[in-house]
């Protein structure tokens, strides 16, 4: 597939902060790319160098293999983070102000109804709500029918059911081939829309790839989380499987023994954590749940919530946001150490330049 958006190793600082290092990656045509990555990664310094809003110190961001700038802005969509329209427009006229700007445009109302404020049009932007006003700015981004449409944010401050109506319309967007890069923190959203995600840390692109990949790499195993009124030792799990060989299986049934003592044997095997009121099994199935619970009933243990969950993008994304915080801290540490190793050197080779007292 022929590729729309490029960068390629690209870097921006602002000062002595470095917002971007070494960034490259492409987005195909007809593809829907998001960018997650925590506050500060430099989610949308990418976005700016690559919608010619900013310029990189190095390397080189390309649209259809041009310059950012050298495009025809008719074919390019851009939702930034931040935008303020004239707050005295009623939806309806901010949309029909920015359809007037292009030559070819969508219908604004049509555009109105897809961003689901058919019922706000006449409403002032300054008296919409928060999230009817993102939904007028995604209408705003999208009015002149893009051929790539960068989305910032495009569904923060919007309620669960306005942000399916406009994940909907991003869907439909690249359904009729317009490319979209966006960027989110709604870990749900990137897994629902995105062929391919990319993960930014310190500015830089830790990992890239379709959604299922990263959480097949870094997503871990299903979980059972089990939250406690009181701490509890993973110990009480040991020799389980001997507890449970050694019920009576004419008074349970064969079946059901069968199934606790598969239970018990995954729980045997299960890596066991306790953590902040609650015990964390890694690698379980559902069927152990019941298992698990028959101890904790036996012991006498409350437990005030119990959570089973497969793994996702959020857990890939905590993963991987971990790591590079490890590496950050452990290279901040070394230069620390390094620095700390020069001081001690200085003062070392002072030391040995200065006669000993008792000599002078
Ligand atoms: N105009 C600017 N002047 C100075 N520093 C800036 C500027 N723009 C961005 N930065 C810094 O660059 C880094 C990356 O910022 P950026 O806005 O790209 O992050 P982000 O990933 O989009 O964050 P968020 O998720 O909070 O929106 C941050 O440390 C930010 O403070």
């Amino acid at each position: 597939m022929t590729a729309v958006v490029e960068a390629s190793s690209l870097r921006k600082t602002y000062g002595e902060t470095v917002a971007l290092e070494n960034v490259s990656l492409s987005v195909a045509d007809g593809e829907i790319f998001a960018l997650i990555g925590p506050n500060g990664a430099g989610k949308t310094t990418l976005v700016r160098s690559l919608t010619g809003t900013t310029v990189p110190d190095a390397g080189t961001a390309r649209l259809w293999e041009r310059a950012p700038t050298a495009v025809d802005e008719s074919r390019l969509g851009v939702l930034p983070q931040e935008f303020s329209p004239p707050d005295r427009l009623s939806a309806r006229e901010l949309l029909e102000y920015y359809a007037g700007l292009y030559d070819d445009a969508r219908d604004p109302e049509a555009v109105l109804e897809d961003v689901g404020l058919a019922d706000a049009g006449d409403t002032w932007y300054e008296n919409l709500s928060g999230g009817q006003k993102r939904r007028v700015c995604v209408g705003s981004a999208l009015v002149n029918d893009p051929d790539v449409l960068f989305l910032d944010e495009p569904t923060t401050g919007i309620d669960p059911a306005g942000r399916r109506t406009v994940w909907r319309l991003i869907e439909a967007l690249a359904a009729g081939g317009t490319t979209v890069v966006l960027t989110t923190h709604d870990m749900a959203e990137a897994e629902r829309l995105a062929d391919r995600v990319g993960l930014l840390a310190d500015g830089s692109l830790v990992a890239s790839g379709p959604p299922t990949t990263l959480i097949e790499e870094y997503g871990g195993a299903s979980r059972l989380t089990i939250e406690t009124a009181e701490r509890v030792s993973p110990d009480l799990f040991d020799g389980l499987e001997g507890r449970q060989t050694g019920t009576d299986a004419a008074e349970i049934g064969a079946a059901e023994t069968d199934v606790a003592e598969i239970s018990a044997t995954e729980i045997e095997a299960a890596e066991i954590d306790a953590r902040d009121g609650a015990l964390v099994f890694e690698d379980v199935s559902p069927t152990a749940i019941g298992a698990v619970v028959d101890v904790l009933e036996g012991e006498g243990i409350e437990y005030t919530s119990l959570t089973w969950s497969e793994p996702d993008l959020e857990r890939a994304y905590l993963e991987l946001a971990d790591d590079a915080e490890a590496a950050r801290t452990a290279r901040s540490g070394s230069v620390e150490g390094q620095l700390e190793g020069q001081v001690a050197n200085a003062e070392l080779e002072g030391a040995r330049d200065r006669p000993a007292e008792g000599n002078r």
